[in-house]
């Protein structure tokens, strides 16, 4: 493990890191170190409700791929958990690297996992627009899912068939009737919960961040379309591969991660 750590360190940081963030307190992503997490017995579970008819198109936005759903209604919500309010999803993307030895922004115990899932939701009770919200200390509240290599996952592989039509940066693609529900792994009660940030600009410290305990299963073949995609538009002479997404992890500061299990 400590060789592909080595080699992680060689790995060029997508883009040029800020000096600092305003406050930089807490900054996501992190290694999880489950003997310092505490069980919180108050915990809810997440209740989750999505409906497929809000989903509307795929984005490369030159950092990943996000899939968008129409966030002006209360169709697709998430509430309970550690969370106060209910919460509107907008849209949900991967972070993923080069080979299969790594490519998450969350750790587990240093344990990296080849992608990594974010379903991004925002605070409709409190704000009106996700711009709005983006900025505020309660504002947003993101799952994050952990992919391993494994058996074909079904559910993905219509998502998989549309990546080549947003092969190059600012691309988008019509994409309907997609439940992503459908990439949540069985066990959604058993989660570690803490108080982050977006890990891709403008970073701002308003995620409360749900990560999975559970990982969701895909195929070789699903991750090589993954990498299949640029950071690059069409326009520009180098096309760069668009792998090791992910941002270099953040340090605690002093945070404590809850969890929802013992
Ligand atoms: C819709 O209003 C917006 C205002 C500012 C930025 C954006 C676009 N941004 C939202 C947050 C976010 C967050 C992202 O990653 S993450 N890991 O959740 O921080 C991300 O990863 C590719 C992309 C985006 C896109 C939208
Ligand atoms: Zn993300």
């Amino acid at each position: 493990a400590c060789s592909s750590k080595l080699l992680l360190s060689q790995v060029h940081p997508m883009w040029q890191e800020p000096l600092a963030i305003p406050g930089g307190d807490r900054q996501s992503p992190i290694d999880i170190v489950v003997r310092k997490s505490v069980f919180d017995p108050q915990l809810k579970p997440l209740k989750v409700q999505y409906d497929p008819r809000t989903c509307q198109q795929i984005w490369n936005n030159g950092y990943s791929f996000l899939v968008e759903y129409n966030d002006t209604t209360d169709k697709s919500t998430l509430k309970g958990g550690p969370l106060e309010d209910q919460f509107r999803l907008c849209q949900f993307h991967f972070h993923w690297g080069e080979n299969n030895t790594w490519g998450s922004e969350h750790s587990i115990d240093r344990h990296l996992y080849p992608a990594e899932l974010h379903l991004v939701h925002w605070n409709s009770d409190k704000y009106s627009l996700f711009e709005e919200a983006v900025i505020e200390d309660n504002g947003l509240a993101v799952i994050a899912v952990f992919l391993k290599v494994g058996k074909r996952h079904e559910g993905l592989q219509k998502l998989v068939d549309a990546l080549p039509a947003v092969r190059h940066k600012d691309s988008v693609v019509e994409f309907t009737k997609f439940d992503p529900a459908c990439l949540l792994p069985e066990n959604i009660d058993d989660y570690w919960t803490y108080a982050g940030s977006l890990t891709t600009p403008p970073l701002t410290e308003a995620v409360t961040w749900m990560v999975m305990k559970q990982h969701i299963e895909v195929s070789h073949d699903q991750l090589a379309v993954f990498r299949s995609l640029l950071f690059t538009s069409a326009e520009e002479q180098q096309q760069r591969s668009m792998v090791n997404n992910f941002r270099v992890q953040q340090a605690l500061k002093g945070r404590t991660v809850r969890s929802s299990f013992t």
